[in-house]
């Protein structure tokens, strides 16, 4: 290995040796210096990850490349650190280390806030460290103490289920977006990028007390613990504070550890509100490191292993109140925002932010974002930096043919040209039938369905109503060839009590046709239903009473009543008025719906459905052919 000593001492020179490049491998087995197996192809692919990054730091050292941590400094990002500025841009020269992010699934949408400590994430993911987002499905039971005097309102069970699953996703989506910001940007992904989007219920569900208490309690004193701030805070001028709350930080320490010896992470990074308890998580991962009672599964201390972290500034709104879930309201949830409003919140930045904003919020290199400074103070009036902004964030939150969309539907809204430095606006092509569904264009996942549906209908049917297939048989068949899933816990073929998914961590168990009675046995805190297609059409189905469906005014496809049966009879009124001719009845009736077969291997037995549409149809034909020729009607016709 090729790189300069420095100050570095001999111990951790060893240890840079064997982990350098280390990549996605360098994980607790590794860390212990314990020979994994891997098949020779595997094994060069680990070597050449390794060549590369050795390679990169080269260039870092000689200043052809700039170093991921200067970037950081130079755009904004830091604001405090936990471990030396030194400290921190050693190991990532020489280490292809892990970072994670936080978020407690504790409202139905991430919001612009969020995005400021994914920024780095995202950028470390591009540079070829692996970037970890965590949902705090565990956490979020427990609620963050930080900063709060009073204790935070429990969340529902529903409430959890609900907004992790629309965060996880979320999360997922960004994710694919990231990876088109990074071909846009010229990185070439290889096979060492790493990034995933976990949930820490999927250990702490597991987790045994006595091992948290062996491996931390043992060794943490309450001294420091009880000396932090937000605990005296809300001890002496708060409302107390619970002993969960109490062992919050620990949590997240305990999470940082999983994470650092299963999969390297050693980075943690989040808003500044969270500079405590990443220090408290410096000394969690410390202390269970150390307390290793296996000698063989020791992981060694010291510069090169320890874990560091840093704070990003706190996004405030305009007046300077955190940026958060009631203050400012762009989310990234576009039923909750839209792209337009999105947009709009940027384009409406000041002129005395939006270059700071360019820097935390593009991956645009800085000497485009100066290029576009110099054209904005030519004209600010133009507001083309804003533009820039506002197009680039869309790109990065909704994809760039959304980004394009909204520029062109803004440009025509207000009637003024748009230009955006660097960036030719083009429409972006339709979605053809045969297009597979994106998870950016899939529509709103939370919707209400009547519990007599729900309770006693088929399954099949309710994939119908629930949007998920175009018609009941299609559900039946999407039902026998297991093409869609229902939230439970995995590996359970039978419909049984107990099998519902854990309210805290999503799991999906492919549906069968099974009879009406049993999906009750899948209904999460006895009202939620979790349904998908694919990979990315979900539904998340609040079970509400006939009553309350009633009055919402609702309708869903396959509703008797509804439908086939109630546009006939809607445009028998209509004809019979005189607001629609003979001609527009017929057209709109080739919009006809389809009538439903029945599942395979079920016999079909006449119902008052298809008799009631029979007759609607029939009354309707008699009508139409009575405007048309005028006199009787073919069946008085007949009669007579
Ligand atoms: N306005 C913001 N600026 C910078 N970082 C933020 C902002 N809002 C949230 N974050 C960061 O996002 C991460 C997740 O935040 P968290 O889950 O606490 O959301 P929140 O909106 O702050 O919620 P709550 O109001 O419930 O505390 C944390 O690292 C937090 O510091
Ligand atoms: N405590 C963080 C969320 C979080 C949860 C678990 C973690 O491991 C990390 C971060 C917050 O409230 O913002």
């Amino acid at each position: 290995m090729s790189m300069s000593r420095g100050s570095v001492c001999r111990r951790c020179l060893l240890t840079m040796k064997s982990m350098a490049g280390g990549g996605p491998t360098s994980t607790y087995a590794q860390q212990r210096g314990k020979k994994t197996w891997h098949g020779p192809k595997y094994q060069a692919k680990i070597d050449q990850a390794q060549a590369d990054w050795e390679e990169r730091a080269e260039k870092i050292k000689k200043g052809e490349i700039q170093h991921t941590w200067d970037m950081f400094v130079e755009r904004g990002y830091v604001k405090d650190t936990a471990g030396s500025h030194e400290t921190i841009r050693k190991l990532m020269l020489h280490k292809r280390i892990g970072a994670y992010t936080g978020i407690d699934p504790t409202a139905p949408s991430l919001h612009i806030g969020h995005l400021l400590p994914l920024m780095p994430i995202f950028w470390m993911y591009m540079h070829g460290y692996a970037g970890y987002t965590l949902i705090g499905g565990a956490t979020a039971k427990i609620g963050d103490p930080t900063d709060r005097l009073v204790s935070r309102t429990p969340l529902k069970r529903t409430d959890l289920t609900m907004n992790l699953t629309k965060i996880h996703y979320q999360l997922k989506a960004l994710w694919m977006n990231v990876e088109e910001q990074a071909r846009r940007r010229g990185f070439e992904k290889d096979w060492a990028w790493k990034r995933a989007v976990v949930n820490n219920s999927t250990w702490w569900n597991s987790l045994p007390l006595i091992e948290v208490l062996k491996r931390l309690g043992d060794s943490m004193r309450m001294g420091p613990l009880l000396s932090r701030d937000t605990v005296k805070n809300k001890m002496s001028k708060g409302d107390g504070m619970s002993f969960s709350e109490f062992t919050y930080p620990l949590m997240q320490g305990w999470d940082w550890w999983h994470m650092y010896q299963a999969n390297g992470i050693q980075m943690q990074i989040g808003g500044s509100d969270q500079y405590g308890n990443i220090v408290t998580g410096v000394e969690t991962v410390k202390v269970v490191r150390d307390n290793e009672p296996d000698p063989a599964k020791k992981i060694e201390g010291g510069p090169f292993n320890d874990p560091v972290g840093f704070t990003v500034p706190l996004l405030t709104d305009s007046a300077g109140v955190k940026f958060g879930k009631s203050a400012g309201n762009a989310f990234l949830d576009k039923f909750q925002t839209s792209e337009f409003d999105l947009y709009g919140y940027f384009v409406r930045r000041s002129d005395q932010e939006v270059e700071k904003l360019l820097k935390l919020f593009t991956f645009l290199p800085m000497e485009n974002i100066n290029e576009a400074m110099k054209i904005h103070s030519e004209n600010p009036a133009r507001r083309v930096a804003q533009h820039l902004l506002a197009f680039e964030v869309v790109g990065l939150v909704h994809g760039m043919n959304a980004a394009h969309r909204t520029a062109l539907n803004h440009q025509a809204r207000y009637g003024k040209q748009i230009d955006i430095p660097g960036v030719t606006l083009r429409m972006p092509k339709a979605a053809t039938e045969d297009t597979p569904p994106s998870i950016l264009d899939a529509p709103k996942m939370d919707m209400q369905l009547p519990e007599s549906l729900i309770m006693g209908k088929s399954i099949g049917r309710i994939l119908y109503a629930a949007g998920l297939a175009k018609s009941a048989s299609e559900g039946h068949r999407l039902a026998t060839q297991q093409g869609a899933y229902i939230g439970a816990m995995p590996g359970h073929k039978r419909t049984e009590d107990n099998k519902v998914m854990d309210y805290s961590q999503l799991s999906f168990t492919p549906i069968k046709l099974w009879f009406p009675q049993e999906t009750r046995n899948y209904l999460i805190d006895g009202k939620l239903l979790i349904l998908r297609k694919g990979k990315v059409q979900i539904r998340v189905i609040e079970m509400v009473s006939d009553e309350e469906w009633k009055e919402s005014g609702q309708t869903y496809p396959g509703e008797p009543g509804t439908g086939a049966l109630r546009m006939l009879r809607q445009q028998l009124k209509m004809l019979k008025s005189g607001m629609l001719t003979p001609d527009e009845v017929k057209a709109n009736l080739k919009n006809h719906v389809e009538e439903e077969a029945p599942p395979p291997g079920f016999m079909k037995f006449p119902d008052q459905d298809s008799y009631a549409i029979r007759r609607a149809t029939q009354e309707l034909m008699d009508e139409i052919h009575q405007k048309e020729v005028g006199g009787d009607s073919p069946r008085e016709e007949r009669r007579e």
